[in-house]
């Protein structure tokens, strides 16, 4: 990711969009958006919790997860350092910016090298330790900010290790199954970023992009949202079978208070041998509110190949996906982004679905 120059555009006292934050019309307006579509809520505690994120999952790449057991305060908290994070001046977050070749820091976000054009949004990836980013530009004052996060990455491996046993399970896999698989098996080495993404309020939201369409690469992302503050939408994609689900069409995602926002990545999309769908999404932005979100990113240790389950695999047709780790498939989607998916088919699986650009 490319440190941002000093000259910076001020997003947070812009009077206008330059032309190098405004987007096409045919990229922004590609698919409808739906007027009264809800993206599922579940209570992952339920009883019969599995069965409802297996649907969503395979229908929607995403649900919003509720009685997650993650405590409220806590969410709080981690929206409110988030904010504060983002508050502090440009010249100090730049003391924090990101340098090629390393995924932490500060700066635009790491999807923009893909695209022509600017993001109305900037933000602070974590990997490892936040108090090696934050303790330079924020000197002495950084200490609380540093206790929520790591308070809130613990939450999050052990929500995430009861989200990927769920997730398994829906597919009909047995317990044993299960510890045969790679990146549950290494759940507890699963290497995990934090990505703060800021997005302030912008005077011409209808010709900015808050972030561009794109999918996660990892096994699956967990996303706190500003409560009230919508933004996300996620691609609700006509099925191939005409189930009656409808046209292909962008689905704003309801913000609730205290749900989180769950997302099938790339990584699951080849576990599940292609039975889950990777959710493309995006963030647009809104002409008030200051809205913040914080993505947890997981997946396995560089080491740990990901590919079909065994059993979800038709003896016959093979599996769709080689195997691939998560540093391989990075690699990949550098080269060509929104077509990894594509690239890492087994060479004799049926054909792809034709290129489709996604710069229109
Ligand atoms: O802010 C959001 O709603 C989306 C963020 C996101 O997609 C990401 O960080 O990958
Ligand atoms: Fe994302």
């Amino acid at each position: 990711m490319p440190s941002l120059p000093p000259e910076l555009f001020d997003l947070y006292s812009a009077r206008h969009i330059p032309e190098s934050h405004t987007w096409a019309s045919s990229y922004l307006y590609d698919h409808p958006i739906a007027a009264a579509d809800f993206v599922p809520t579940i209570d992952i505690s339920r009883p019969d919790a599995a069965s409802l994120i297996g649907a969503a999952c395979r229908c929607w790449g995403m649900f919003l997860a509720t009685g997650h057991r993650v405590p409220a305060a806590l969410l709080g908290s981690v929206e409110s350092q988030t904010r504060r994070l983002f508050s502090l001046p440009l010249h100090r977050k730049l003391r924090a910016a990101s340098h090629p070749g390393s995924i932490s820091g500060y700066g635009r976000p790491p999807l923009s090298s893909f695209f022509p054009k600017l993001m109305w949004s900037e933000g602070f990836t974590l990997a490892g330790d936040p108090t090696d980013i934050v303790s330079n530009l924020w000197p002495g004052d950084h200490s609380l900010f540093c206790e929520v996060m790591e308070e809130y990455k613990r939450e999050m491996k052990d929500l995430a290790g009861r989200l990927m046993g769920i997730m398994l399970q829906s597919l009909g896999l047995a317990q044993e199954e299960m510890g045969r698989i790679g990146p549950m098996r290494e759940l507890q080495r699963a290497f995990e970023v934090l990505q703060l993404n800021s997005y302030p309020a912008c005077p011409d939201p209808e010709r900015a992009m808050g972030m561009a369409a794109h999918t996660d690469s990892g096994l699956f992302t967990v996303l706190h949202q500003s409560a009230g503050a919508a933004g996300l939408q996620v691609l609700r994609e006509e099925a191939e079978d005409g189930d009656g689900s409808g046209p292909t069409r962008w689905v704003a995602v309801q913000p609730l208070p205290e749900a989180l926002v769950v997302n099938v990545g790339d990584l699951f999309h080849i576990l599940s041998n292609g039975r889950f769908r990777s959710a493309k999404h995006r963030a647009v932005v809104g002409p008030v509110d200051h809205r913040v979100s914080v993505a947890y990113f997981v997946g396995p240790p560089g080491d740990v190949k990901v590919e079909p389950v065994r059993a979800l695999v038709d003896p016959i047709r093979g599996p769709v996906y080689r195997p691939v780790t998560w540093p391989e498939y990075l690699g990949i989607r550098a080269r060509v982004f929104d077509q990894a998916l594509v690239a890492v088919r087994s060479p004799e699986s049926p054909k792809p679905p034709p290129f489709t650009e996604s710069l229109k």
